[in-house]
């Protein structure tokens, strides 16, 4: 059975090599919040215009200290004057025109056997196209086993597969709002704890049921699953960064 422990704060704390970083190109970023996850980043990589956003959120003083490993994709948003500056720093930069996967995928592959255990926490990814989007979290499944986190200041979401969780939650940083999501396959059953509506053994599908804008009420969520569910909740990433 599949159990988990997530909490927020030990993601970010900048614990040397303890995860992963892959930005993408759903929306800009917070330069507070890729420092941050940058000082824990064992491998860091761009997908296509993901590089772009990089580029932008750094000044010409700053821009040298956040060179990732890998920019990969098909390079249609990747600005010339961001591969010119890239490769000076020596990134490898590699081109895959493939039109069947798209560049997060691409991306998950290049991330090196020795670190696929770590956590991937994946910026840029909770953006405008809901096309996009759904591709991502398509993406989170086709990945699984691998612990992959869509964060952004204001919300995260990740996939609970069958089995047992435990997130822990601090008031300064998640919810109050949160779902449940039974996002690519139906959910037979799911119970939970720490919630302001729980679940008690509910069957979960689009089209039956489904829990959106819950809330967390206690400092532990516990949830137990029968089948994968995608957990959502709000940040408040902005007040703390
Ligand atoms: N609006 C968006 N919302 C969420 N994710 C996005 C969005 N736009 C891009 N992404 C993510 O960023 C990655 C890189 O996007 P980019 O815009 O550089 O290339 P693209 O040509 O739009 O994407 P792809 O070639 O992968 O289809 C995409 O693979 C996707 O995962
Ligand atoms: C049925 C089907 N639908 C869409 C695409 C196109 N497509 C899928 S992923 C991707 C991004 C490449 O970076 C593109 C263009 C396809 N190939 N097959």
């Amino acid at each position: 059975m599949n159990q988990s422990l997530f909490c927020i704060s030990k993601l970010l704390q900048g614990l040397p090599r303890s995860l992963s970083l892959l930005l993408l190109n759903g929306e800009s970023f917070s330069a507070s919040l890729v420092s941050r996850l940058w000082q824990s980043a064992a491998f860091t990589v761009c997908a296509d215009g993901g590089s772009n956003r990089l580029f932008d959120c750094f000044g010409t003083d700053q821009r040298d200290r956040f060179v990732p490993n890998v920019i990969k994709g098909d390079f249609d948003s990747i600005r010339p004057e961001v591969i010119k500056y890239y490769a000076s720093k020596k990134v490898n930069i590699i081109q895959n025109s493939n039109q069947f996967y798209n560049d997060f995928e691409k991306c998950l592959g290049s991330i090196e056997p020795n670190i696929e255990d770590l956590p991937t926490v994946v910026l840029g990814g909770i953006g405008g196209r809901m096309d996009q989007q759904l591709a991502n979290i398509h993406i989170l499944h086709k990945f699984l086993p691998r612990k992959i986190y869509l964060l952004s200041l204001d919300q995260v979401m990740w996939l609970l597969p069958g089995g047992k969780h435990c997130i822990v939650c601090s008031k300064d940083i998640e919810g109050p709002l949160c779902g449940l999501i039974p996002i690519g396959s139906i959910c037979r059953e799911a119970t939970t704890t720490g919630l302001r509506w729980n679940l008690d053994h509910q069957p979960l599908s689009f089209g039956s049921f489904i829990s959106s804008s819950n809330e967390i009420v206690d400092s532990f969520v516990e949830i137990e699953t029968s089948d994968t569910l995608l957990w959502w909740s709000e940040l408040k990433l902005r007040n703390i960064l």
